[in-house]
C-alpha cells in the first residue's frame, strides 16, 4: 500500500534514475487501455472524462490505444487551464492526430451522453476535498449513467492520502491504479488492477531527490515548530559536538542546545555565536550529570548522544543510564554507540555507525553493498532500533524497510563528516520518521560533500559542508 505523497516520492526518484514521469505516463495509458479492452469490444462506445492534471493525462495517452473503439475524449476545462507540461503534449498529440476531442467550459456543458464505458479520469492523487465543478457534476452524470465506469488510478474523489471518499465521489465500477494499490482502495470492494508502469525497484531502494520532496517547512510555523535538538558531547573533544549542533541548524532546526563539560563550554561556543550551551560540571560526562540531563532531553525533539564525548567507562555508564530512561528519539554516535547492544529503552534511537563501529556493536558487514543491505536490516530488527551504517553506499534499515544512499566520495573519509551527519540527522528526526530522517540524512550531507569537491576538489574538512547543506536540503528544483 502507498499513499499519494509516497508515489510522488518514488516517481520523482525514478525520474532522478531517467525513467521521467512522461515515460511513466505512457505506460499508464496504455495500462488503462489494456482495461477497457478487457471491458468491451472494439466498436463499443468509450468517452473519456480527463481532468487538467496527470491522472487526465494518464487517459489523453489511452485514447490513442484506442483507434478501434467509438471514442469520445472530454476535457475539463481549457486546454490552456491544463496544469503540467507532459499532459499538455498529450493533449496537443490528441488535437494533432485529429482525435475526436471536446473541451468542457463549465457544468452547464457537461454533456455525458450514453457510452458503453466511462473512463474516469478527473482526479488522482492530487485531489484535496470534496469534488468541485465541473468535476462534481460529471461525477454525478457518471454515476447516474448505465456506462461502465473505469476509473483511473483512485475513484476521482478518493484521497489517496488519508483513504477518505468524497460525498461526491465517482461511483467506479473497476480501478485500474499503478504500482501499488492506495488506502481507500480495498474499502470500495471492486475489482482494482494494479498496473506495473515500470517503475524500477531501485526508485524505493536508492534514496534519490524525490526523498528531499517528503520535507516541507510550514510558513506559518513559530520558533521550535521545526524542531529543538539537544547534542550531548564534548569533553576530550570540542569540535565534534560544534559541527553536530552547527549541522542542525543548517539542516533547519530552529533550536539547538549543546550540553557539555563545564571545562570546555567556553571554547564550544567560540566556535559559534549559533550555539546554545549547557554546560554541566567536571572535564568529561559521568552518572551524576544524568538526572539533570534527563529533564533536559525530555524538553527536546531530539537527542543526538555522542560527539566528542570519549569513551570514559563513567562516560559510557552514563550514556546507557541516560538512554535507558529516555522516551523520545535519540540519535547515537561515536563511542556512545557501544552501549546500544547492552540497554533495555523505549527510546526510539537512529544508530550513525561506520562499518568498524557497527561490527564494535555485534553487526556483520560485507564488501558487497547488496550483502551489506541484508546484514544490516536483520542486525536492525535484532536491535529494535534503526541503523544507518556509513560507507561508500550508506545503508539504513529499521529491521522492515531499508534504504541504500549512494552519494558521497573518498574525500569524506576526514574527521567531522560523521558528526555532521549525525547533526543533520537529529534535526530531520524532528519532523520525520527516524528511517526517513536517516535516509534523507545520508543521501543530503553526501550530496553536499560531492558538491564541495567538484568545485574545490579532495581536501575538504568537515566545516566546509556546513553552508552548503540549506541549498541541498531546501532548495531543489522538482520536475513537473
Ligand atoms: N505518481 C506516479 O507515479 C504517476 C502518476 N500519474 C498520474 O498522475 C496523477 C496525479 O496527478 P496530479 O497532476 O498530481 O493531480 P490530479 O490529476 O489528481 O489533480 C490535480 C488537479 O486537480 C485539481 N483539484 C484538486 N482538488 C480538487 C477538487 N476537490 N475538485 C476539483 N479539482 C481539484 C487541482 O487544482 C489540479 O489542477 C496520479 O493519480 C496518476 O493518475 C502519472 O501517470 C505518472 C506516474
Ligand atoms: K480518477
Amino acid at each position: 500500500m502507498l499513499t499519494g505523497s509516497e508515489m510522488g516520492v518514488i516517481d520523482e526518484n525514478a525520474a532522478a534514475l531517467g525513467v521521467p514521469r512522461k515515460q511513466l505516463m505512457e505506460s499508464s495509458g496504455h495500462a488503462v487501455a489494456r482495461a477497457v479492452r478487457s471491458l468491451a469490444d472494439p466498436g463499443n462506445r468509450v468517452t473519456i472524462v480527463a481532468g487538467r492534471g496527470n491522472n487526465g493525462g494518464d487517459a489523453l495517452v489511452t485514447a490513442r490505444f484506442l483507434d478501434d473503439y467509438d471514442l469520445r475524449v472530454l476535457l475539463l476545462g481549457r486546454p490552456n487551464a491544463i496544469s503540467t507540461s507532459i499532459s499538455r503534449e498529450n493533449w496537443e498529440a490528441l488535437q494533432s492526430a485529429e482525435y475526436p476531442t471536446e473541451t468542457v467550459k463549465d457544468s452547464t456543458a457537461f454533456d455525458l451522453g450514453t457510452p458503453d464505458i466511462v473512463v474516469d479520469a478527473m482526479l488522482g492523487t492530487g485531489i484535496a476535498g470534496d469534488l468541485r465543478e465541473p468535476e462534481a457534476t460529471a461525477a454525478a452524470a457518471m454515476n447516474e449513467s448505465d456506462a461502465t465506469v473505469l476509473s483511473v488510478d483512485v475513484p476521482s474523489g478518493l484521497d489517496a492520502e488519508t483513504g477518505r471518499l468524497a460525498d461526491n465521489a465517482v461511483d467506479a465500477d473497476h480501478v485500474v491504479t499503478f504500482h501499488d494499490t492506495k488506502p481507500g482502495l480495498p474499502d470500495l470492494e471492486v475489482p482494482v488492477t494494479v498496473a506495473d508502469i515500470g517503475i524500477p525497484d531501485a526508485a524505493e531502494l536508492f534514496v534519490e531527490r524525490g526523498d528531499l520532496t517528503r520535507l516541507e517547512r510550514d510558513p506559518a510555523s513559530h520558533k521550535g515548530d521545526n524542531g529543538e535538538v539537544l547534542v550531548v558531547g564534548g569533553g576530550p573533544y570540542t569540535g565534534a559536538p560544534a559541527l553536530s549542533a552547527q549541522a542542525a541548524l543548517r539542516a533547519g532546526a530552529d533550536l539547538v542546545r549543546v550540553a557539555c563539560p563545564e571545562v570546555v563550554a567556553r571554547e564550544i561556543q567560540s566556535y559559534s555565536e549559533n550555539l546554545i550551551l549547557r554546560p554541566f560540571d567536571g572535564d568529561h560526562l559521568a552518572p551524576p550529570h544524568v538526572d539533570s540531563l534527563a529533564e533536559l532531553a525530555a524538553e527536546h525533539d531530539t537527542l543526538i548522544v555522542g560527539p566528542g564525548l570519549g569513551d570514559a567507562d563513567a562516560t559510557l555508564e552514563a550514556v546507557a543510564d541516560l538512554l535507558s530512561g529516555f522516551e523520545g528519539t535519540a540519535v547515537v554516535d561515536a563511542d556512545a554507540l557501544s552501549v546500544v547492544p547492552d540497554i533495555e529503552t523505549d527510546a526510539e534511537l537512529v544508530c550513525t555507525p561506520h562499518q568498524g563501529e557497527l561490527r564494535g556493536m555485534g553487526g556483520e558487514t560485507s564488501e558487497d553493498w547488496r550483502e551489506r543491505a541484508d546484514l544490516v536490516e536483520s542486525f536492525a530488527s535484532e536491535v529494535g532500533q534503526t541503523l544507518l551504517v556509513k560507507g561508500p553506499y550508506d545503508v539504513v534499515s529499521d529491521g522492515e524497510r531499508t534504504r541504500v544512499g549512494r552519494t558521497g566520495n573518498p574525500g569524506m573519509t576526514v574527521g567531522g563528516t560523521g558528526d555532521v551527519l549525525a547533526g543533520v540527522t537529529g534535526a530531520l528526526a524532528c519532523i520525520q520518521d527516524p528511517i526517513d530522517a536517516a535516509a534523507i540524512a545520508a543521501y543530503a550531507v553526501g550530496t553536499v560533500g560531492d558538491r564541495v569537491v567538484d568545485d574545490r576538489g579532495y581536501g575538504l574538512v568537515a566545516t566546509d559542508l556546513l553552508d552548503e547543506i540549506p541549498s541541498v536540503l531546501w532548495q531543489r528544483e522538482a520536475e513537473t
